[in-house]
């Protein structure tokens, strides 16, 4: 249920708005562009900006127009310096031009105002950088990124906060309990517009997804989360229908079914992410659109 009093306050149409028109018009797959090394030499491409710059033309002309939306891994352009920072640019300019949203996947997150740059590199309209959505990481405290959620909120994009990731090695640190000493997961730092109240006793990723439902009350969703698909993240979504960007699927051995049973009761703006799983199919354009329309069209039937 959309419920979209930001734009009514004159702010530009919401993420929330934004993401629920186009998983109508086209699902609600996020397909990856990581042009991992290994995929590049698969390809028959060269490990350089060049290659990488190949590899994202032949992504743009499989992807856009099919899936909803797109991630790229920012690294990957990263490792070539400047000239793969070009070619991220052009590649996020020609998708959104061509009306596919994009995820910039660069898990950004420091002291507030740090994090305002940052924001304004992937957030800010006029940024060459600037993408439909940013992955965020939170562990520098949920308030920390108040700059990125202000600057979302104003112009109509997305975050997505890490909260339960897939790989392994989070669980550790995402399901420690908060202490009983601790603030109920609220930060010092934490704004008032965001305070909520996880019970003493819960874990680090369940006092992420409860500033998310609570910066979500304004009706806008910008605040979605990252949840792996990979496995049970025994978190309490009850109060959060916000945007969950799910990754895991295909090649870190997730399913649709597992999506299907993990994510049972928040699947309204649930957005699946593969991206080796059908990169793989490169570097024929018709075998990657193939590709990707399957797994989209699988996810449609086993989510509906
Ligand atoms: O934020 C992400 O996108 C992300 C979070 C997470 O918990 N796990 C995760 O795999 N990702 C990203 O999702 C993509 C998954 O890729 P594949 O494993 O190839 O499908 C990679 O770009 C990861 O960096």
């Amino acid at each position: 249920m959309s419920h979209d009093r930001g734009a009514v306050q004159g702010h530009s149409p919401s993420w929330g708005h934004r993401l629920r028109s186009a998983i109508a018009a086209r699902g609600r797959l996020c397909v990856g562009i990581d042009p991992h090394p290994s995929l590049l030499r698969a390809w028959g491409l060269p490990e350089s900006a060049e290659g990488v710059e190949a590899f994202a033309e032949i992504c743009v002309e499989a992807f856009v127009g099919d899936v909803a939306l797109v991630k790229p891994q920012v690294a990957f352009f990263e490792a070539y310096g400047a000239a793969g920072y070009a070619v991220l640019e052009r590649t996020i300019s020609v998708v959104r031009d061509a009306g596919t949203l994009v995820v910039a996947d660069a898990k950004r997150g420091d002291i507030g105002s740090t994090m305002a740059a940052y924001s304004q590199a992937w957030l800010g309209d006029g940024s060459p950088l600037a993408s439909d959505a940013v992955t965020v990481s939170p562990y520098l405290g949920f308030g920390a990124l108040e700059p990125a959620v202000t600057l979302a909120t104003e112009t109509g994009r997305g975050l997505f906060v890490l909260a339960r990731t897939s790989n392994p090695e989070g669980g550790e640190l995402q399901g420690a309990r908060l202490s009983p000493g601790s603030p109920g997961g609220v930060s010092a730092d934490q704004t008032a517009s965001v305070a909520q109240s996880t019970p003493r006793g819960a874990s680090v990723a369940q006092s992420i997804v409860d500033a998310a439902i609570a910066q979500n009350r304004d009706g806008r969703d910008t605040a979605g989360l990252v949840i792996g698909a990979t496995r049970g993240h025994g978190l309490d979504l009850s109060e959060f229908s916000g945007p969950i960007l799910a990754p895991g699927l295909g090649a870190q051995g997730a399913t649709v079914a597992d999506l299907a049973e993990i994510f049972a009761d928040s699947r309204e703006l649930l957005l699946p992410n593969t991206s080796r799983d059908i990169l793989r199919h490169g570097p024929s354009v018709s075998a990657l659109r193939e590709a990707a329309e399957r797994v989209r069209d699988e996810v449609e039937a086993g989510l509906a």
